[in-house]
């Protein structure tokens, strides 16, 4: 089965408006005529419209000039799972939506380490995610510790299976998960292509168990922990790693151009 790559990039607490937008700009500029991959830029929450806009004006741009529309679509970093109420600065999946994304990052391990997020609260974002038609990316990876202690896939089952517990695979149709080894992310260590590989296979396997083969075959699953420029055709060549998770190097839009295009 075919999976089309996704190059994802994680712009965590990064940017004000202005930068996003011209990053943004940029970056459909660098892209324009990559057609064999998706691209998503997940911006702060606030910067979501003007991205969004920013975009729209473009693809008319491009459109004027036959040119073909950018493959950029927008991911948020996080969400509330209720769609409404008395959550003081929270931001719902409907909310989400209504701004332009389509896409948003659940999990994401800076999430479980500093704000507390555990297996069963994604479990609840992800079906929010889905409620409100948006695409998933769901985060799992091990520390360093659980690394040395050798536990890597127990504690990837564990939040595999527990943050998907209760779903059908036809309820999970547009769901990616990204591995991001903890001991990974803004170090300048990359797990080795192989390691991933083995890893993502696994994770594979597991989905297959759960919810059987046409799913798991299908489901994308991509990679992150300081992905730049000079590893991604390396790890983009191995069968079970569908694109990649970008933060660092997503910042600017001449780098991850050559991350997207690589
Ligand atoms: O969401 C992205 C990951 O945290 C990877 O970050 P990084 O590319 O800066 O290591």
């Amino acid at each position: 089965m075919t999976r089309t790559p996704l190059i994802a990039g994680n712009w965590k607490m990064f940017k004000m408006g202005s930068e996003a937008v011209n990053t943004v700009r940029k970056l459909a500029e660098l892209t324009i005529g990559t057609n064999n991959r998706d691209i998503m830029i997940a911006p702060p929450f606030l910067a979501i419209p003007l991205v969004y806009q920013e975009l729209n004006n473009l693809n008319n741009a491009f459109k004027k000039e036959n040119k073909t529309e950018s493959r950029i679509s927008i991911g948020a970093q996080n969400l509330y799972h209720e769609n409404q109420g008395a959550y003081t600065g929270e931001v719902s999946a409907p909310m989400i939506k209504d701004a332009g994304a389509t896409h948003v990052i659940i999990g994401h391990s800076e999430r479980r380490q500093y704000f507390g997020e555990t297996d069963e609260s994604i479990c609840k974002k992800i079906g929010a995610a889905f409620e409100s038609d948006l695409t998933p990316v769901m985060c799992i990876g091990e520390t360093e510790s659980e690394k040395n202690e050798e536990k890597t896939f127990y504690v990837l089952d564990k939040q595999i299976r527990n943050g998907l517990k209760g779903f059908r695979s036809d309820e999970l149709s547009s769901l990616v998960i990204a591995y991001e080894p903890v001991w990974a992310i803004g170090t300048g260590k990359t797990a080795t292509s192989d390691q991933v590989e083995d890893i993502h296979k696994k994770i594979r396997s597991l989905l297959k168990e759960m919810f059987g083969v046409e799913f798991s075959e299908s489901l994308r699953i991509l990679y992150g922990g300081s992905v730049k420029p000079d590893n991604i055709a390396d790890l983009m060549s191995k069968q079970n790693i569908d694109g990649a998770l970008v933060g660092g190097a997503s910042l600017d839009a001449e780098t991850f151009a050559k991350i997207v295009n690589f």
